[in-house]
């Protein structure tokens, strides 16, 4: 029988030397899922990638994708990789090394949908070593969809990308899942995780913190940011609710853990609040917390 699950990873550790990179790693990711990595430098994300693509020996657990192991799923093609550090060949044309990349897997992806998908449109005549990053980045994205994979795992795909190209970027990663590819990514850009990701999974010190909609994530912290325009010296300290205050410039910015009860003691006798803009934590505050690097 089919897996349902794209990938299955169970008690992993990965080990260099003395660093535990992944420290008994529990996760189970559906087929059709998007799925964001996230947490600091070092967390294990990339550690994780390397080995579900079976690139490195767990010391201990298992890994199955796609209900095989890493090397057979590989070989199979049910799996298209970006990784942090993947190369182009040098003194190539683009389009020789989609042609054989194509070539080498049982069903391709059409070139012109998939020159279309990947946004390289223009691209195909170039050489491989006159592209910027961000076109760079998006040939790299062809080269792991050429086989037209099940699942597709991402290492900071778009770290070299214009805000433009992250955005057409994200909305191929939809199409993609919307057309059933399961999609997991690492990424440091935390509001592209909360914007595309329908599960965020953080890890630290190899180790996994929290697995679970963004919005549950956020939901966790009952602090609310209020923030508006006051020019005096007022102090808010003894506002209801209030447990810090900042000022940035004309902004003054109140974290409440009753944002009711600040409103309505700000307003009381007529006070104005002008910008007045209320927002709960985002994405980014949640996870620095949840990683220790908030307090
Ligand atoms: N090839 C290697 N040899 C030795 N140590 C390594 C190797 N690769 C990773 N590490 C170590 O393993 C730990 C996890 O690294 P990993 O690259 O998996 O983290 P990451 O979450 O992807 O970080 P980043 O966000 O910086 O890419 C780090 O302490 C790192 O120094």
């Amino acid at each position: 029988m089919t897996s349902p699950l794209a990938l299955e990873i169970s008690g992993l550790s990965v080990r260099f030397g003395d660093t535990l990179a992944v420290d008994g790693l529990d996760l189970a990711i559906p087929r059709g899922a998007t799925v964001a990595l996230l947490g600091p430098n070092g967390a294990g994300k990339s550690s994780t990638v390397n080995a579900v693509l079976g690139l490195i020996r767990p010391a201990t657990g298992s890994i199955r994708v796609l209900g095989r192991s890493p090397a057979a799923a590989v070989r199979a093609g049910g799996v298209g990789a970006m990784l942090q550090h993947g190369g182009l060949p040098s003194e190539a044309r683009v389009g020789e090394v989609l042609d054989l990349a194509r070539r080498s897997f049982p069903t391709a992806w059409p070139l012109d949908d998939l020159v279309a998908t990947a946004g390289i449109d223009g691209l195909l005549g170039r050489s491989t070593d006159a592209l910027s990053g961000g076109q760079r980045q998006r040939v790299l994205l062809a080269l792991a969809l050429a086989g037209a994979p099940p699942l597709l795992l991402l290492d900071e795909p778009t770290s070299a990308m214009d805000v433009e190209g992250r955005r057409a970027f994200w909305a191929t990663m939809r199409g993609l899942a919307e057309r059933g590819h399961t999609v997991v990514f690492a990424t440091h850009h935390l509001d592209e995780a909360d914007a595309v990701a329908d599960r965020v999974v953080v890890l630290a010190g190899g180790r996994l913190l929290a697995d679970g909609p963004a919005a549950s994530l956020k939901a966790g912290f009952a602090e609310r940011t209020i923030s508006f325009t006051s020019a005096g010296e007022l102090r808010f300290d003894a506002v209801p609710g209030v447990s810090a205050t900042e000022r940035r410039g004309d902004t003054v910015v109140l974290t409440t853990a009753d944002p009711e009860a600040t409103l309505r003691a700000l307003l009381a006798d007529g006070g104005r609040l002008p910008d007045l803009e209320v927002r709960g934590a985002s994405l980014e505050e949640a996870v620095l917390t949840l990683t220790g690097a908030l307090r």
